[in-house]
């Protein structure tokens, strides 16, 4: 067996044309371009290049990003202020604070002060509530692009054993959430977890959301299994690898995301399609 791949660039660059016809739609009829904040404190190397990929997806999609680039002595108070600010303006659909902050601003304290109906993000707490609850409102991105790939695979996740290893908050809790909403039954696993490759042997759709370069190997995979990589790990030879052994891994599995071109731009196609769902239902 060789695992066909799911791949999230193609599914993304879908996903952003029909969203640019949208936005030609609402231009159309005389309503206004979507509106992303798109705020990022110091300069994490990677935040630069995911901050610059959403501002040039929302330039193409016709969006409008507002731009915040903001020095790493950024106090939380100053944080606050902007987030009060954006909160209130009628031209700002969606508000998103790029991850992760500079130790001295506490994140949850900062997700928080986004109003949820613009956290577009989907990390504020009502809107994992929302999700635990099986009432989604504003989804997780990285989640929420998981889901998508998983549906173009046409395999029902009614009953399915879903198994995802990794308990962030930005991403293995909420796909958790999302796969037991799917009605799969869900394992999530962790540093602590007893036997993982036991788990993992049992696992009809495998995600992994470590940040541990190639850790799961072959043969921890079931025979046809799905196999999720949301992992992003450069090596020293300056190579891109996922948490997934890609090859081995691929070799068992009936679907496989690779790293780069998988799970990556479904998380910045999910933000563009949560911005402009709250757009078209702000009703300006
Ligand atoms: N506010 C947020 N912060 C962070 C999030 C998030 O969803 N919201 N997720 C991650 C980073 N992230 C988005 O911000 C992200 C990561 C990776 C990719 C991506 O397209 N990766 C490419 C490879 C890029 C490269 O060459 O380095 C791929 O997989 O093909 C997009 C978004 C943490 N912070």
């Amino acid at each position: 067996m060789t695992a066909k791949i799911l791949d999230g660039k193609a599914v993304a660059t879908e996903l952003r044309q029909q969203m640019a016809k949208r936005v030609q739609q609402r231009l159309a009829q005389g309503r206004r371009a979507p509106g992303l904040a798109v705020i990022l404190v110091g300069e994490n190397p990677a935040s630069l290049v995911y901050v610059r990929n959403k501002r040039k997806a929302c330039e193409e999609l016709g969006f409008i990003a507002k731009d915040y680039d903001l020095p790493a002595t950024t106090t939380q108070a100053e944080l606050l202020a902007i987030l009060d600010q954006l909160n209130t303006d009628p031209s700002v659909d969606g508000i998103l604070v790029q991850l992760p902050l500079p130790a001295h601003i506490d994140p949850n304290t900062v997700i928080e002060r986004i109003v949820p109906h613009k956290d577009v993000d989907g990390f504020h707490p009502y809107n994992i509530g929302r999700l635990a609850l099986k009432m989604p409102l504003l989804r997780p991105c990285t989640p929420k692009g998981v889901m998508t790939l998983l549906a173009k695979t046409g395999i029902d996740l009614v009953g399915q054993n879903a198994v995802v290893i990794g308990q962030s908050n930005i991403v293995g809790r909420p796909m958790a959430l999302e796969l037991l909403a799917a009605r799969c039954t869900v394992t999530i696993c962790h540093s602590r977890t007893r036997d993982l490759i036991a788990q993992t042997r049992q696992a009809d759709i495998l995600v992994v959301a470590v940040g541990q370069a190639e850790l799961v190997k072959g043969d921890w995979i079931k025979s046809n299994a799905i196999v999720i990589d949301v992992g992003m790990n450069r090596l020293s030879t300056g190579k891109l690898v996922g948490d997934v052994e890609f090859t081995s891994c691929q070799a068992r599995a009936s679907w496989i995301t690779p790293v780069p071109g998988g799970v990556g731009p479904m998380t910045i196609a999910s933000l563009l399609e949560n911005t402009l769902e709250v757009a078209e239902t702000s009703g300006t």
